[in-house]
């Protein structure tokens, strides 16, 4: 993959950079795909079931409100990622099982970590458009992600 700072000299403002200063959890540090895209406020239901179908290859943005108060993913379902070929999660939130993820070969950034697990509802949405960092992540523009930051291109 191009790397995000010759993305962004190539396309300039054009090119979403998202300023949200995530960490990277996943064993797999530079990853992209097409996004999919999910809002959900401390209850994970929605995205345990969107990574329950196949990935192919795509990337799944999930704004969780910037909330840190509960974990949005684990190893549990960040293995569902794994086995259903995602190439990466982004979450506006926490995740925890945080040694777990590290193994998994799969891209996982997010803003920190906390063992508190999040509701099952399955309140949210899919396929929104999303804003955080200044940025807007459309459902299906293209996402890349390494050590430097998050951008996208319609
Ligand atoms: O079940 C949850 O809320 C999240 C979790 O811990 C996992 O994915 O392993």
């Amino acid at each position: 993959m191009t790397s995000t700072a010759d993305l962004y000299d190539e396309h300039g403002d054009k090119l979403g950079s998202c300023d949200t200063q995530f960490r990277q959890y996943g064993g797999v540090a530079v990853f992209s795909g097409r996004a999919v895209t999910v809002y959900c406020f401390q209850d994970n239901a929605l995205l345990k079931s969107v990574l329950s179908e196949p990935g192919d290859g795509r990337v799944l943005v999930v704004d969780g409100g910037g909330s840190v108060h509960t974990a949005l993913m684990g190893d549990i379902i960040a293995g569902l990622a794994v086995a259903n070929g995602w190439s990466g999660v982004i979450i506006n939130g926490a995740v925890r099982d945080v040694a777990a993820l590290r193994e998994l070969p799969v891209g996982i950034k997010a803003l920190g970590s906390n063992p508190r697990k999040s509701g099952k509802t399955g309140s949210g949405e899919r396929d929104v458009p999303l804003q955080f960092g200044n940025c807007t992540f459309t459902p299906g523009a293209q996402v890349f992600s390494d050590d430097d930051g998050v951008v996208v291109l319609d």
